[in-house]
């Protein structure tokens, strides 16, 4: 197969920041939003829906060794899933960038890969739709419309994705002047989805109330 090294910053001739913002470009002028930096991914917001995220392309990374096909967030997502099942231990995504560059999204599209591509049954298909079903629940909770992003999240997230049927969802508020956090904990396990939010300011917690979503 012939090598590309546009698809990674590593394999350019020139690691110049110039060299890696100009790849950037002309990658991203072809929709070529994905680059990889090694094992890193690097994600450029297309702001336009991109005929990249479909079952067609889920088959093609499925179980695929990372560097073998373009750059994709599926590759990333699929690499962590099995690296798990052959190292038998934990792995975690981290995904950071500023307001509006993708990060919901991106988080999106790997569960939704998890949901299609993970070994399936009547059970654990339960707990991966309420485990999407979700993301619009956390964002009526904590989103707003900013400058930078119409439906930007006001808080961080944490994904515990157990595989053996339980995700956990954690999620933060930091609000600037005012010390507040929103702590939202959602457990979703095969009996139910469980929302409960607690509001803890200056260290003192109160609950807010409890929502059942099944
Ligand atoms: N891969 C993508 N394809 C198409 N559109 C995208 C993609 N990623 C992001 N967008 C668009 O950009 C908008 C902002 O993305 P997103 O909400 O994921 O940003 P964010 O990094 O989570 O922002 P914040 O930190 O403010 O919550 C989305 O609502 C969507 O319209």
């Amino acid at each position: 197969m012939e090598v590309n090294t546009g698809n990674d910053f590593v394999l350019l001739d020139e690691t110049t920041e110039a060299a890696f913002l100009s790849n950037l470009k002309k990658r991203f002028s072809k929709d070529l939003i994905y680059t990889y930096i090694g094992t890193l991914l690097v994600s450029v917001n297309p702001y336009k829906e991109l005929d990249i995220y479909n079952k067609k392309q889920m088959d093609i990374y499925m179980g695929v060794n990372f560097f073998e096909l373009p750059p994709h967030i599926y590759a990333l997502a699929d690499n962590a899933y099995h690296t798990m099942l052959t190292e038998f231990n934990n792995h975690f995504i981290l995904i950071s960038g500023e307001s509006g560059a993708g990060k919901t999204e991106a988080s999106k599209k790997i569960l939704q890969y998890y949901a299609v591509s993970c070994p399936s049954t009547t059970l654990l298909n339960t707990v991966r739709d309420k485990m999407l079903m979700s993301n619009p629940v956390l964002e009526a909770f904590g989103n707003a419309k900013t400058l930078k992003n119409d439906n930007s999240s006001r808080f961080g997230k944490y994904m515990d994705i157990q595989f053996d049927g339980q995700v956990r969802i954690k999620c933060w508020i930091h609000r600037k002047g005012k010390k507040l956090s929103l702590l939202l904990f959602g457990a979703l396990s095969v009996v139910g989805c469980g929302v409960i939010i607690f509001a803890i300011e200056d260290k003192k917690s109160c609950s807010m109330g409890t929502n059942n979503i099944t």
